[in-house]
């Protein structure tokens, strides 16, 4: 009985951190929003993202597609069967993904399999450690891909680009925390919040930022010195005008939290783990005898519930420049697109992702794709009963792995908009010039938002490479996203990035003596 329990917990915590954002995250975000605005970009983005916290919510489904790495901190008492704990985590993850409150992220790192089922090897990660209280503590995060690509380590000392030397000494650490923030732009769904790590090997002092994400958003910290650092690194990130998206706004960074330890004299590591907005970590004490849920944490404060009055239609905000678009597009109709634009697509659209962007360099593509529209997502989805694939969870993931490939693939099968988030670089830039394209953002995280555009699926290729590398042909009605990079040499990720670079230059001075 304890065991059946004990797996119907870790579910329940399993879920409520997929689907339910914690009330200090949630805080932190309507905080941003009232911050930004209004009728700008990042206060649109901001509104699709509350949009997409209410709906997740509501319909207990994930807040983003990306459901992470499962990772478990574990503390039990002494005496109790970690064996046994571990065993239910993995059967709790396998029904978790059957329901789509996961998607399928364990893939095998030589062959590309995914496993299906979000077991493999070292996946989940559960980590335990033992203590003298009577119950079982166990701590959950799903942080996923595209913000732990943003993470970084610093080796002091070291040159940073824009703000200069960094020493080994406390401000050498401060202009490192404030490079973390610029390096990440808006590729990590920004706004974000960072766990630094101070000091440690370059493991422990990762798995020292990573523990900091799990303090809540408003405490303050027990070190004076760090406490202050927390506080000028939040004050200053969010003068760099990143925003929300990397669209430039006052929202890029929602909390930072500092951990210091001790380092061998060779060593001086900074580490910094950046979490998207999404930002879903729970935690939950259980009876070590009955497997039942005692309590569940982060439950301090009030809960804001983002209800209709915050539902402001995003098209309707920015209408001035807003563009239908519909698949087949013609060159003549993306030359006219700029950036700032808005742009409402009906119709079809395709997924592709890294796998798919790898085959069609060097194969035919399953189907014509002259005039077509490719979004760069790996969605959550479901067959229902009658055998008919349902789509769960669908917002766009980071186009910047996709830089090597884009352009000469747009030319290669006439593909007029490619859309997914963070921007790309210099090649595809050109790319969109010579041949007549545009680069799309969508809003990263949202989703629900845009699981709800998605009227229907009507066929997948390449189901080989797995559900999220597959090539969903969508059909969608009034998807939103901005047009970020058009076929006239614009990109405004280009120009955010030099802009906060600008900005960042301005903290090269000592503040710590
Ligand atoms: O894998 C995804 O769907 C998205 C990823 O988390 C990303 O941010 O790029
Ligand atoms: S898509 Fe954005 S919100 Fe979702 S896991 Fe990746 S970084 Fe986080």
């Amino acid at each position: 009985m304890y065991l059946e329990t004990l797996e119907k917990s870790i579910y329940e915590l399993i879920t409520e951190t997929s689907t339910n954002l914690p009330k200090d995250v949630r805080r932190a975000v309507s905080k941003a929003k009232a911050a930004e605005n209004a009728g700008t970009r990042a206060s649109m983005s901001l509104d699709t993202i509350t949009n997409n916290i209410q709906m997740a919510d509501d319909k207990v489904s994930p807040i983003c597609q990306d459901t992470g790495m499962p990772t478990f901190k574990i503390k039990t008492p002494i005496g109790v069967n970690q064996l046994e704990i571990k065993a239910a985590i993995k059967r709790a993850i396998v029904s978790a993904t059957k329901n789509a409150k996961l998607r399928p992220n364990a893939v095998d790192s030589l062959t590309g399999e995914n496993s299906g089922d979000n077991l493999g090897e070292g996946v989940p990660v559960v980590k335990f450690e033992q203590w003298e209280n009577d119950y079982i503590e166990m701590k959950l995060i799903l942080k996923g891909g595209g913000c732990e690509n943003k993470n970084i380590q610093y080796s002091l000392p070291t040159e940073l680009e824009g703000i200069g030397r960094a020493g080994r000494d406390l401000d050498g650490i401060r202009k490192c925390i404030l490079h973390s923030v610029y390096q990440a732009q808006g590729q990590g769904c920004s706004a974000g919040f960072i766990g630094v790590g101070i000091g440690g090997d370059r493991a422990s002092g990762y798995d020292l930022a990573k523990e900091q994400l799990f303090r809540s958003v408003d405490d303050v910290n027990s070190n004076s010195q760090l406490a202050e650092l927390e506080e000028y690194t939040v004050e200053k990130a969010n003068t760099l005008g990143i925003g929300t998206m990397g669209f430039g706004g006052e929202a890029t960074l929602l909390g930072c939290k500092i951990g210091v330890m001790h380092r061998i004299p060779a060593s001086f590591f900074v580490s910094v783990a950046y979490n998207c907005w999404a930002y879903r970590r729970l935690a939950i004490n259980i009876n070590p005898t009955t497997g039942q849920i005692n309590e569940w944490q982060f439950q301090e404060g009030e809960k804001v519930e983002f209800k209709d009055e915050d539902k402001v239609d995003p098209t309707e905000e920015i209408a001035t420049n807003f563009v239908e678009l519909r698949a087949p597009v013609s060159e003549e109709a993306i030359r006219k697109l700029k950036v700032g634009d808005v742009v409402k697509i009906s119709g079809m659209m395709y997924t592709g992702r890294d796998a798919i962007h790898k085959y069609l360099s060097d194969h035919d593509a399953p189907l014509d794709l002259n005039g077509q529209i490719i979004y760069h997502c790996g969605p959550v989805v479901l067959k229902d009963k009658e055998g008919n694939w349902q789509i769960k969870a669908a917002g766009p993931t980071t186009s910047i792995r996709e830089e090597p490939y884009q352009g000469d693939i747009m030319k290669k099968f006439g593909i007029r908009a490619v859309m997914g988030k963070g921007g790309m670089g210099p090649k595809t830039l050109a790319a969109l010039s010579e041949h007549g394209g545009v680069y799309l953002n969508a809003i990263g995280g949202a989703a629900q938002y845009y699981a709800n555009c998605i009227t229907g699926v009507e066929g997948v290729d390449l189901m080989q490479f797995g559900l999220p590398e597959a090539m969903w042909h969508l059909r969608v009605e009034d998807f939103t996203a901005v047009v970020t990079m058009d076929s006239h040499g614009n990109s405004l990720h280009a120009d955010v990035d030099k802009s906060s670079l600008e900005k960042l230059a301005l903290y090269s001075e000592r503040v710590y003596k």
